[in-house]
């Protein structure tokens, strides 16, 4: 029997699985290498955590073959599938990772530099671990694509819209996912008027109308919108002017809003919401105070634009695990539709909400997304 595996590498993990294809391909072990950097952790479904130590993306990439090998017990990786963040103008299926189209995504890294090169170094590493194997990359910027132009532009010049200046929006993975939960098991939802929050290392929230993006609060690249792990989130383009007139250039500006800002500029303690979450000091409330406020005012500005609530949905990390921060944003919201059963939040519950507007914890799951894109793609 032949198997696909799929690489999710994200900005602070690889996620990764190993499928057997089908419409629904089944899962046979999944897991990630998390906490990239000095204290890297690699979990598989079914054993214990392992601290791996000091890694980063391509330390971590490695530790995950050799973590799946004995998984395959000598089953052939016929195809290994990849989430690719940027897709720019030309990409939004899935497509088939020859070296010409490598070469086209390799163009786009200054566009995704916390994701691109390593998404792409995943597909040298499972190209040279195996290499009779059909590589399929499926992209984060797909599931926006057919968005509305006032949602796809910036009010700039055309000619920079023409040229691929626009708000391609990430995370798509995710939210096909979270629509095809939707589709499955909540179908009269599935084609209301919901806003989900991927709160992840990255985050984001589109405003999804019958199951297809309206708006997103990510653009151009993965750092507009909301403030992230060490990502700034929305941000004055006057600020990068005064940036560059004090003399700084564009790899130190890129450091500063890619790797310092964020939650862990702001606290100067973490990028980790749960490090903030048990700190009692100052500076980290004030960190996800302005977290929360950012996602409270997208919350209210998607309402907008939808034209009213159906329901909210929160995944990733921080969306699935952290309790405290859903009840922060959902508090206040009453005028919206929205009210938090408490008692449900703190367990383990999909649906935490009593108001007449559906709240939901639905867990991600994008590499799911990419085995049935490959699975497709070997079927036809
Ligand atoms: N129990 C928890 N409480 C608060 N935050 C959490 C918890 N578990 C995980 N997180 C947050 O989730 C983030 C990772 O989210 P994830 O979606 O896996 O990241 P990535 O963007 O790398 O895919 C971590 O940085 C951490 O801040
Ligand atoms: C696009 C993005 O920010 O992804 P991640 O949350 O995995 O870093
Ligand atoms: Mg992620």
């Amino acid at each position: 029997m032949s198997v696909i595996l799929t690489l999710n590498a994200g900005s602070s993990s690889i996620k990764f699985g190993v499928h057997e294809t089908g419409d629904e391909p089944p899962l046979l072990t999944s897991g990630q290498v998390e906490n990239l950097g000095p204290l890297a952790r690699l979990s598989l479904a079914g054993a214990p955590v392992q601290e791996i130590g000091p890694a980063d993306h391509g330390v971590a990439l490695q530790a995950i073959l050799r973590a799946v090998t004995p998984v395959l017990e000598g089953r052939e990786v016929r195809s290994v599938g990849h989430r690719i963040v940027h897709g720019g103008k030309s990409f939004g299926d899935p497509v088939e990772l020859t070296s010409g189209v490598i070469d086209q995504l390799r163009a786009l890294e200054p566009l995704a530099p916390l994701h691109q090169p390593h998404n792409l170094a995943a597909v040298d590493a499972a190209r040279t671990a195996f290499p009779e194997a059909l590589q399929v990359g499926c992209f984060d910027t797909a599931f926006h694509r057919g968005h509305p132009f006032v949602n796809d532009a910036f009010a700039l010049p055309r000619r920079f819209y023409d040229q691929g200046v626009r708000r391609y929006g990430f995370h798509g993975l995710s939210y096909d996912y979270i629509t095809s939960c939707l589709k499955r098991d909540w179908p009269g939802l599935a084609k209301g008027r919901v806003v989900v929050a991927h709160l992840g290392n990255g985050a984001s929230m589109c405003a999804i109308r019958d199951g297809h993006s309206v708006g997103s609060t990510m653009g151009f690249s993965a750092l507009d919108g909301l403030p992230m792990g060490t990502r700034c989130g929305q941000l004055d383009p006057g600020v990068l002017l005064y940036l560059m007139a004090q003399g700084m250039g564009a790899a130190e500006i890129e450091r500063i809003l890619y790797h310092d800002s964020g939650l862990k500029g702001l606290s100067e303690i973490s990028h980790d919401m749960r490090t903030l979450l048990a700190s009692d000091d100052p500076r980290a409330a004030e960190a996800v105070e302005y977290y929360v406020f950012r996602i409270r005012r997208e919350l209210g500005a998607m309402a907008a634009v939808l034209g009213g609530l159906d329901g909210v949905v929160f995944t990733g990390g921080i969306g699935e695990h952290a309790a405290p921060i859903r009840a922060r944003v959902i508090e206040g919201m009453g005028f919206l539709g929205l009210d938090l059963d408490t008692g449900a939040n703190a367990s383990d519950a999909t649906r935490i909400g009593t108001g007449p507007v559906e709240v939901l914890v639905i867990p991600t799951d994008e590499e799911q997304v990419i085995a049935r894109a490959v699975s497709r793609a070997l079927a036809g």
